[in-house]
This record gives structure tokens, sequence and C-alpha cells, in this order.
């Protein structure tokens, strides 16, 4: 399976340099993580565009600095509009299918991502996309009561989603939790042990885990 890895930060590349895929940085946010992911799609095929790095963990998660998440859904949380405090997702707006976006800003996320997860001890379901870091307790708890079982918070993984969904091939997103999704605290994140989940992720994804079993003949 040949895998196209997106990372935002050079930081978090130089952690993934030696695995057997292709990584390229995009910079932080969905618009970059969209782009890169496109140009490279479009240079070569691929079979799988994965979103990856660090990633705030949401309340009710059961999820700390260090542990490691993948996708089964990956959402585009912020896309929508806001009527007074309640939030209309795109399909609320009667605007879920567009001609060239049938997504409504909701990407399931490649097949393997439970058995990669089983495999790896890891949690698995939405991984949520926003283009603001959430910065209080209330619209952590928020988010979580909108998406009830979201385990993460990246800037990426819809963006990659969406060049996948253009270019015909599935997308994951892989997360190591670096911080509580809230306040901003930068004294709780907990860099290295994100990375290296992120990498323990990455690494059981290319070594087949999550890959359907071969059939035997
Ligand atoms: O300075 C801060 O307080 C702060 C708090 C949370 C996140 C940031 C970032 O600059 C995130 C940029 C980068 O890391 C990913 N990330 C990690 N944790 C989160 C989060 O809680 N919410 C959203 N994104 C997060 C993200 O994918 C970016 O690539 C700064």
């Amino acid at each position: 399976m040949k895998v196209l890895i997106v990372v935002a930060t050079a930081g978090e590349a130089a952690r993934l340099a030696d695995l057997p895929a292709r990584v390229v940085v995009s910079g932080v946010g969905p618009v970059a993580a969209a782009l890169a992911a496109q140009r490279a799609l479009l240079r070569e095929p691929f079979d799988l565009a994965v979103s990856a790095g660090i990633g705030g963990a949401y309340p009710g998660s059961g999820l700390g600095p260090g542990d490691l998440a993948v996708s089964d859904v990956i959402v585009q949380a912020d896309l929508g509009a806001q009527d007074g405090e309640q939030f209309l997702d795109l399909t609320a707006l009667g605007l879920s299918v567009q001609p060239d976006a049938p997504h409504a800003g909701v990407f399931p996320a490649w097949p393997g991502a439970a058995a990669l997860a089983a495999r790896l001890g890891a949690a698995c379901g939405q991984a949520l996309t926003l283009g603001t870091v959430t910065g209080t307790a209330e619209r952590a708890l928020a988010l979580a009561q909108r998406y009830p079982g979201a385990l993460t918070e990246g800037m990426e993984g819809a963006g990659v989603a969406h060049a996948a969904l253009l270019a015909g091939i599935p997308a994951l997103e892989v997360r190591g939790v670096s911080n509580p999704v809230g306040p901003r605290d930068r004294s709780a994140w907990r860099l290295p042990q994100a990375l290296a989940a992120t990498r323990r992720g990455l690494e059981g994804l290319l070594a087949g885990a999550g890959s359907p079993a071969p059939h035997l003949p």
C-alpha cells in the first residue's frame, strides 16, 4: 500500500523521515493541508492519504497526552453557520450535496482504521478539524456534545480528506495526543509523547496493521 502522510510542521516530519512513505509538510490549517495533499496526489498515485500529527483530546474521550487515536470519521467541524448559540452544519443549511464536494464536511475514513486501532491499542473515533484551536472549556464541551464520541481536535484532517476524496482514495487521521482541548496551557503539553504516539500509529499502519488479511488460497 502506497501511503501519503501529510503533517503540519517540519518538527512532526523530522520524526517520520525514515518511514516507508511519502511525507509532506503542509503548514498549519485545513487549506494548507488540502493544497499540499492535492499537489502530492496529482504528482503520483497513492493508495491512502493520512493526516498525521499532534492533536488535542476532547473532554470525555478518555484520552490524555501520549495516547494515540485514529479516525473512523473526519469532520470539518467549523464548516457551517452560527445561528445565535446554535451551529448549523451544511446538511442543516441544505447544502450537504454539492456536485463537486459530496461530503458535507464529513469524511468516512479508511475502512482499516478500526482494525489498525485494535492491533495498536489505540482509540478509534471521530477526528474533528477546526481552523481555530479551541481555547475554552465551554467550547470544548460544546464540541464534545455536538459530536458524541469525538476523540481529537486538529487543524488539517478535513483538508487532507477532501483532497483524497477528489483523488478517489481513502483518507485516515492519526493523532498523538499533545494536550487536552480547552484553555490555553502550554505547560500541559506533552510534545515528545505525542510525537512518539503519532510515529507508533504510522509504523503500525505501514507494517500492515489494519489492512485486510490477504485472502489465502
Ligand atoms: O499556543 C497554544 O496554546 C496552542 C494550543 C493548542 C494548539 C496550538 C497549535 O498551535 C496547534 C497547531 C498544530 O497542532 C495541532 N494541534 C495540537 N493540539 C491541538 C488542539 O488542541 N486543537 C487543534 N489543533 C491542535 C494542529 O493540528 C496544528 O497542526 C497552540
